[in-house]
């Protein structure tokens, strides 16, 4: 009698984890689930949820100095910390994973404060609590470790574009256009540069609710429709940030309401040649950093919410003749969820004991595994 053959009931575990971002332009939170079980990593879910109104705009005071604020801070990252509870539960309903599943949560937390000069950057989300919401491990405060080994503690994301996207066999920009834009160079031959630009979307957003009430400026309609005034762009370039060398990264500390309204208060600029100007000023600078520091460059794939405005598309894409310009969909990332696929990586590069920052990206001392571990 031939043996029964036997039969491998337990499945493989898989290793799961979920990043969570919410970003510079305060529009929302991105949830994502990834399996990072091997070396070919997948998006399994995903799903952005806005930010509660009010806690939007506690968090928008929270940008500048404002009385109380240790206090506000502190009830902001726990309003921050059940949102983020309300996502995880949502996604991991939507994709018919129990929280047992899940690994670790990578929170990136909602920077209000990024002053690395000065030894600093602030992400609120209190990590424990959506520990104990979630049941699940979480991997906060990514980039206090870069900051004090006198790193810019930002952008933390070229490793994992390197990780992810960095097979495309030839020089490329991945640029991800949020609040804020940063770009991560990859030479094609393994050699990674990364920064952050400058705004990205911050004051586009601004200029149109104040003007048009609307909160973004919807595939750069509004932009479209009027003309860029060069004189004004000219005078914008002239930000010391521009010339800066990198290592350099910025946030709504310096690109903020009030700096543009000191930029414009003087001339009865049209707002709608103001907002094109505005894009124009995003295109620019993304395209002059591209052409110094990746002149090899034959494509830039966009990511993050800019990544859907079609007048910066064409903005950037006449400032770089002879560069592809699309969208990292074409590498197989929504470029939606970028972003916090990133911060899932960098979960379980923190578990793994893994370096998640580059030196010669944000100019700390040397490799550091990043993050603070809330065990389940
Ligand atoms: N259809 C669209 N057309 C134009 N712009 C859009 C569109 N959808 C989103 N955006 C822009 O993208 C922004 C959100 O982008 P994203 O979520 O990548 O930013 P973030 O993660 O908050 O910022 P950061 O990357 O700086 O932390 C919105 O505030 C808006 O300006
Ligand atoms: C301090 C901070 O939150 N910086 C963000 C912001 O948003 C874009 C840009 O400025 C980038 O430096 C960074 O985020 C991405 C995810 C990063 O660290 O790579």
């Amino acid at each position: 009698m031939s043996a029964i053959p036997s039969v491998n009931l337990t499945a493989t575990p898989r290793d799961l984890y979920i990043g969570l971002m919410t970003g510079t332009s305060l529009d929302g939170i991105d949830a994502v689930l990834v399996d990072l079980t091997d070396a070919t990593p997948q998006l399994l879910g995903a799903q952005a949820m806005p930010l509660p109104i009010e806690l939007r705009q506690q968090l928008m005071q929270l940008q500048a100095a404002a009385p109380d604020e240790l206090h506000h801070a502190c009830l902001a990252g726990n309003a921050l910390a059940r949102a983020y509870a309300i996502a995880v539960e949502q996604l991991l309903a939507q994709s018919s994973v129990a929280p047992a599943e899940i690994r670790a949560i990578g929170n990136h937390g909602q920077t209000v404060r990024h002053r690395p000069e000065l030894g600093y950057t602030v992400q609120l989300g209190n990590h424990a609590l959506l520990a104990e919401l979630t049941g699940i491990t979480v991997v906060g405060d990514f980039r206090s470790r870069d900051v004090a080994a006198g790193g810019q503690g930002a952008p933390l994301v070229p490793a994992f574009h390197q990780a992810i996207f960095g097979q495309t066999g030839e020089p490329c920009v991945i640029a991800n256009v949020g609040g804020i834009a940063n770009i991560t160079l990859l030479d094609g031959a393994g050699g990674i540069k990364g920064f952050d630009t400058g705004p990205g979307n911050v004051l586009m957003d601004s200029w149109i609710h104040q003007h048009q009430g609307h909160s973004y400026d919807a595939d750069g309609a509004w932009a479209a429709s009027g003309k860029v005034l060069p004189e004004l762009l000219a005078q914008w370039l002239q930000l010391p940030y521009f010339a800066q060398v990198p290592p350099k990264s910025t946030g709504r500390d310096l690109f903020h309401a009030d700096w543009l309204r000191d930029q414009v208060w003087a001339n009865a600029y049209a707002p709608v040649d103001v907002q094109a100007t505005l894009c124009a000023l995003t295109a620019q600078t993304l395209a002059d950093e591209i052409a110094r520091h990746g002149p090899g460059a034959r494509a830039v794939y966009l990511c993050g919410g800019g990544a859907h405005n079609h007048t910066l598309r064409e903005m950037l894409a006449t400032r770089l003749p002879g560069v592809r310009v699309g969208t990292t969909a074409l590498l197989g990332v929504d470029p939606d969820w970028v972003e916090a696929y990133a911060f899932a990586w960098l979960a379980w590069c923190c578990l793994n004991g893994q370096p998640g920052n580059l030196p010669n990206v944000t100019g700390a001392q040397g490799y550091r595994i990043l993050g603070a571990i809330y065990p389940a």
